[in-house]
């Protein structure tokens, strides 16, 4: 079965991150875009995750991973090179709930990162459901560069005229319109 594509809501919600290696940086400087409600643990960390931690204020515990420390969080990201503690680590999740993302076995996974385009409210997600990470980075940067340059700035307009006109046929049949010339316009289609 495939990974479902879908845009989690993280306001209020604890993400835990153990390890503070190169693959943790990524995972950490990506959920930033996100949310900065994300905790660290490790015994060593990189400079780079330390100045997520110092810029950030982020809550950071230096030791290893104890049993239980998963408890209270909704997503755990498991970025350690150690697949034994990948592997424990998500057969706690499952029995506290969390989701959990382990960095080098989708089998540990239950969700996986995707590469993505964040453009203002626009974010467009790529992934391969695991079978090769770097074919969705490059798809990405080559879909990137296809972009219009004020895309974000038109979704804010579309956005405004949706909240502000009455709802109904006439809006719907506005808005479709507006979005349809502006793709025909940028793309040709
Ligand atoms: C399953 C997944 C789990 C997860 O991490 O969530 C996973 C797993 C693994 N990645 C590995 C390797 C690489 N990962 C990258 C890059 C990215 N990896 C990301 C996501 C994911 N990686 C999830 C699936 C995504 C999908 O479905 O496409 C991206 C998209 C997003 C992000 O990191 O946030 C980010 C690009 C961001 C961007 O720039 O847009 C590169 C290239 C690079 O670093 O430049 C390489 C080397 C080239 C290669 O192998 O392809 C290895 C082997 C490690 C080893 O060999 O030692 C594993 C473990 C395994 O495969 O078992
Ligand atoms: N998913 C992805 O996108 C990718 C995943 N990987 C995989 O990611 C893994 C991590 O790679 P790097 O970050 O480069 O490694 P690294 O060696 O730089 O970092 C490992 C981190 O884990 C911490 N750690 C080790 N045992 C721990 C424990 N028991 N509790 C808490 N923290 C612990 C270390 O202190 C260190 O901060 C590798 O196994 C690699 O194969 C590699 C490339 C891409």
């Amino acid at each position: 079965m495939s990974f479902f594509p879908a845009y989690l809501k993280l306001d209020n919600k604890k993400i835990l991150v153990v390890g503070g290696g190169k693959i943790a940086g990524d995972k950490i400087s990506h959920l930033l875009d996100f949310t900065h409600n994300i905790t660290i643990i490790a015994p060593e960390i990189d400079e780079r995750v330390q100045e997520f931690i110092t810029t950030h204020s982020l809550p950071y515990h230096k030791r290893s991973y104890q049993t239980g420390d998963v408890e209270g969080f909704f997503i755990v990201i498991v970025a350690v090179d150690d697949l034994e503690v990948q592997k424990t680590i998500y057969e706690e999740c499952q029995k506290y709930g969390a989701l959990c993302n382990a960095v080098d076995s989708v089998e540990y996974c239950d969700f996986i990162f995707p590469s993505y385009i964040k453009k203002g409210e626009l974010i467009i997600a790529f992934s391969t459901s695991g079978a090769s990470p770097a074919l969705s980075k490059y798809l990405r940067r080559a879909i990137e560069k296809l972009l219009p340059a004020n895309i974000a700035s038109f979704l804010q307009e579309l956005k405004t005229l949706r909240a502000t006109l009455p709802k109904g046929k006439e809006r719907m049949e506005l808005l479709d319109k507006k979005a349809k010339e502006y793709i025909q316009k940028h793309f040709k289609g």
